[in-house]
């Protein structure tokens, strides 16, 4: 069996190099040609830990190549797993499924009977089924549209992408069932969980998932709020509600929020879709944990703000983290890099360190200031925020801050600092919903 990949960003270029390590022989396809000289020269154009070595193994060994042509994916794989963006649509909360129309729109006339096309792209429901209609439409008989969505995290999308907790098969039919079987035959041996379905049905395991996911955070980070009220502490309060096997302590960690190119708009794209079947009402709950979601960078500036006196104008503030997250480079709606053009709109001088994200962060954002060392950022800072919670960052030594900043005063916006040992260095803490 040989398998094609269309689109090779952070999903595709994991899930194309995952194909070739189960012993697929693999063709990735993308539009950007910058990306695919990388690939095809076993370099990854972003930072995904084991990413790199994984793809450069099965390129070296010519199990996994890369095309511009949709018309030799079409001859040459079986299966056709879609794996383009889906990003919010620009001037509205819904998904933009301009990409993958384009991606299933522009393989199906060159596909070969029998091939399965498997959308793995997150979409609003239904999508599956309208696109099964258009290859229908253009494609030879005997094709079949699957979904088959993916719930990697970046910074561990390769073990996730190998050892799956679970593989949704939205099919319409037992034959697409079994080719989806055999293409994970490895995972599925090693007891990963299947569960077969219809299309709308596994379009929507995904988005609830990430709605879910969303909605624990949202929720700490409420209870967070109720914490600064009365001085109480969140990250007790988490552990002792996490310990309730039926909760769980996973994605109660309060802060600044959640970001990334998956969560933000995917909870925005569910609300959009469900408004759209009339079925809005269902999903109201998601407003509000947008809105506490957003809030709590609004929360992270304010409590700088205060440090500084009430006023940020012409102060110097370090940023040490600009990543949506630890372990990668990744800063699309970073809560970070918002929070650092936040201050910077009040008048700042911001300078921002991130110990892989820097590049990425100064093409989103070129008019802040970035530095390469922390100790770089902090040199002559009025206030220090650590933002993101690389290990780097949360190991630094208060003494080692404090002799190169001009004030110590420290925002800690992933409650990822000892904050008492930081006092003890006669730093000023602020956390979120920590006294
Ligand atoms: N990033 C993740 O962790 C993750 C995890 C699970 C699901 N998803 C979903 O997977 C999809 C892709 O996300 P991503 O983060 O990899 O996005 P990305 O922007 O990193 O990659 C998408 C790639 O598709 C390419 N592309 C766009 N149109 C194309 C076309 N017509 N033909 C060929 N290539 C085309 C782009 O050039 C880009 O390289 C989204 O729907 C996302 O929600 C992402
Ligand atoms: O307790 C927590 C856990 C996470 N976050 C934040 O939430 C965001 C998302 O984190 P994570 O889910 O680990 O990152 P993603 O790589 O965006 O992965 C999510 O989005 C992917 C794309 O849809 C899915 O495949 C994954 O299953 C889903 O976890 C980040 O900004 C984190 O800082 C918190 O604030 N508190």
């Amino acid at each position: 069996m040989r398998i094609s990949v269309i689109g090779c960003g952070y999903l595709g270029a994991t899930h194309a190099a995952a194909m070739a390590e189960l012993g697929f022989e693999v063709l990735g396809v993308d539009i950007d040609q910058a990306k695919l000289e990388a690939l095809a020269q076993g370099s990854v154009p972003f930072f995904e830990p084991g990413l790199e070595p994984l793809l450069k193994t099965h390129v070296d060994a010519g199990r996994l190549r890369f095309s511009t042509s949709l018309a030799e994916a079409g001859a040459f794989a079986d299966v056709h797993f879609v794996c383009v963006n889906t990003p919010q649509r620009a001037g509205s909360q819904a998904a933009d499924v301009s990409y993958v129309d384009a991606a299933f729109g522009g393989l199906a006339p060159h596909l070969r009977e029998g091939a399965v096309v498997v959308g793995k792209s997150t979409v609003p429901v239904g999508t599956a089924a309208r696109l099964a209609e258009l290859v229908a439409g253009l494609a030879v008989d005997g094709v079949d549209v699957a979904w088959n969505p993916e719930f990697l995290r970046e910074g561990k999308a390769v073990t996730d992408t190998l050892h799956p907790d679970r593989l949704v098969f939205g099919t319409p039919s037992a034959r697409v069932e079994a080719v989806l079987r055999e293409v994970y035959a490895t995972p599925i041996g090693a007891g990963t969980p299947v569960i077969v379905t219809d299309l709308a049905t596994a379009e929507l395991v995904k988005v609830s998932a990430n709605a879910f996911l969303a909605t624990k955070i949202s929720y700490i980070n409420a209870m967070a709020e109720v914490c600064d009220a009365v001085g109480a502490d969140v990250t007790v309060l988490a552990d002792a509600i996490g310990l309730d096997k039926r909760i769980g302590r996973g994605f109660l960690n309060a802060g600044l929020g959640f970001g990334g190119g998956c969560l933000p708009k995917d909870i925005r794209a569910f609300s959009a879709r469900a408004g759209e079947l009339g079925v809005g009402s269902a999903v109201a709950l998601l407003r509000e944990v947008d809105e506490i979601n957003m809030r709590q960078r609004q929360r992270v500036v304010d409590m700088a703000t205060a440090q500084l006196g009430g006023s940020l104008l012409g102060r110097r503030v370090a940023v040490l983290g600009a990543a949506f997250k630890p372990e990668t480079d990744d800063v699309r709606d970073s809560p970070a890099l918002n929070v650092a053009a936040a201050l910077h709109l009040k008048g700042a001088q911001v300078t921002v360190y991130d110990p892989v994200a820097v590049p990425t962060a100064r093409r989103m954002f070129p008019t802040l200031g970035y530095a390469s060392s922390w100790e770089q950022a902090a040199t002559g800072a009025d206030v220090v925020l650590v933002l993101t919670e690389w290990a780097e960052l949360t190991t630094l030594d208060p003494a080692a801050v404090g002799a190169v900043v001009s004030a110590r005063n420290l925002v800690d916006g992933r409650n990822c600092l000892d904050a008492a040992r930081w006092r003890a260095g006669g730093w000023t803490v602020a956390g979120i919903g920590r006294p």
